[in-house]
């Protein structure tokens, strides 16, 4: 597998400015250089028309007269003025008046005059003329010595041109990479914090570059709608929390006297026997059956029943500590939960209280009813060590008081009892 070289963006896109700017200034500078030249030797063959033309009108009358002194002194005086490679003055007939020849000393002499046979191969000439009679005429040959002066001159303003431009277009590559990467960075921190921490209440600034801002702008709604799902999805799961403890309390309820039912006690009873055995302490447990109820649902009826353990669940709460709890089984059985007993004293008391709290008269119908209440009594850890041993036990312990009269409390006693083993 080939591995992915990763750059930056900024990086990526100062590279790309660098070598563009590099590229074009180098084009440019070549294009202007070679444009240069060709301006520079188009003048200095313009000069040498001129100094061919001024040598003829300089000559004139030495021609003329055909002397040759004056004209050699001319032609010498303006050519080393001018640093002529060659010039020469010639008659109509082709016979040399004056002739001069530049020589140049050391290296630099050479160079001068090997351009100036590069440049100017051919010599440029004038003709010598006395009114309109043609008498003669002028040749020169230019020297490379102008032109390399020159040449060096715009090459070096040409140079420090070229390297301010490099460095401004470089400063200038460099701040648009950071304007478009800072901007980048700044979405870019946006969408990783919300990803993150899903936190979509942030909102990105406005950008100056169109393109950024149009994207900014798209996030900020994105996040705007993926915030207001958020909040909606946590209203929901708050509301559907609330309503999943509301069906468990409902589900460990009676539905007539909202007392615990018989799932909500085992399970409270449970607890109590974990702590009971870490810490060592007693658990009581007592089981209330109501007399001969079933007399009064058939002589008052099922609605005066309801009322009647209505009133009975009341007054078991009113005997017992807030620690404690009171259950309905089903029918007209309760259970009641001591939590923390010390022995079964305490137990007797309660029951001896409830019995006591059931002695007034309830009005059922036309008449007032004592609502008797036969109850059995268990202890953990004496009589059970599970939640189903300790109903069991007392339970049992509830019907021998039925069996003995009603109306009164009983204590589980295993001589009498027997508690089921694993294998009943
Ligand atoms: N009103 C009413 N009656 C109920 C309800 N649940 C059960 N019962 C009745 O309660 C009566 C329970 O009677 P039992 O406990 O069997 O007998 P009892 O008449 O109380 O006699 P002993 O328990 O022996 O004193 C039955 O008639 C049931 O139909 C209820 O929710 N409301």
């Amino acid at each position: 597998m080939t591995s992915l070289k990763r750059t930056t963006l900024f990086q990526a896109l100062h590279r790309t400015y660098s070598d563009s700017t590099v590229l074009a200034i180098a084009l440019a500078g070549t294009a202007l250089f070679i444009l240069t030249l060709l301006t520079l030797k188009g003048q200095i063959e313009q000069h040498l028309q001129l100094v061919a033309r001024t040598i003829a009108y300089s000559a004139e009358a030495a021609v003329l007269f055909e002397d040759r002194g004056t004209a050699s002194e001319i032609l010498v005086q303006i050519a080393e003025r001018e640093q002529l490679r060659a010039a020469s003055i010639t008659t109509l007939d082709g016979r040399t008046l004056a002739s001069h020849g530049f020589e140049g000393s050391g290296l630099s002499g050479h160079v001068d005059e090997a351009v100036g046979r590069l440049l100017f191969p051919d010599p440029i000439g004038a003709e010598i003329r006395s009114g309109n009679r043609r008498i003669g005429k002028v040749a020169v040959h230019g020297n490379g010595a102008r032109f390399i002066v020159y040449t060096l001159q715009a090459s070096i303003v040409g140079l420090v041109c070229i390297t301010l431009f490099f460095y401004a277009a470089r400063r200038l590559a460099r701040r648009m990479a950071q304007r478009i990467t800072n901007q980048l960075q700044v979405l870019a921190a946006a969408t990783h914090g919300a990803r993150l921490k899903q936190d979509f209440s942030r909102r990105v600034p406005p950008f100056d570059i169109v393109e950024f801002d149009q994207l900014g702008k798209d996030f900020n709604a994105l996040f705007a709608e993926l915030h207001a799902r958020n909040l909606e999805l946590t209203a929901r799961q708050y509301s559907l929390e609330v309503a999943n403890q509301t069906l468990s309390q409902l589900a460990l309820r009676d539905g007539l006297t909202g007392l615990a039912n018989r799932r909500g006690f085992i399970e409270r009873l449970e607890q109590a026997l974990a702590e009971a055995k870490a810490s060592g302490s007693k658990v009581g447990v007592l089981y209330l059956d109501n007399d001969r109820f079933k007399r009064i649902n058939d002589e008052y009826g099922h609605a005066a029943g309801d009322a009647l353990l209505v009133e009975v669940a009341d007054r078991i709460r009113g005997c017992i500590r807030d620690t404690d709890l009171v259950a309905r089984l089903g029918g007209d059985e309760f259970t009641v939960l001591l939590d923390s007993v010390r022995d079964v004293e305490d137990a007797i008391l309660v029951a001896e209280k409830i019995l006591a709290a059931m002695v007034p008269p309830l009005p059922v119908g036309d008449t007032m009813i004592v609502p008797g209440v036969s109850i059995g009594i268990a202890l953990f850890p004496e009589h059970g060590r599970t939640a189903d041993q300790l109903l069991i036990a007392a339970d049992q312990a509830m019907y021998t008081t039925k069996q003995n009269g009603r109306g009164h409390y009983r204590i589980f006693d295993p001589a009498i009892h027997r508690l089921p083993t694993s294998g009943d």
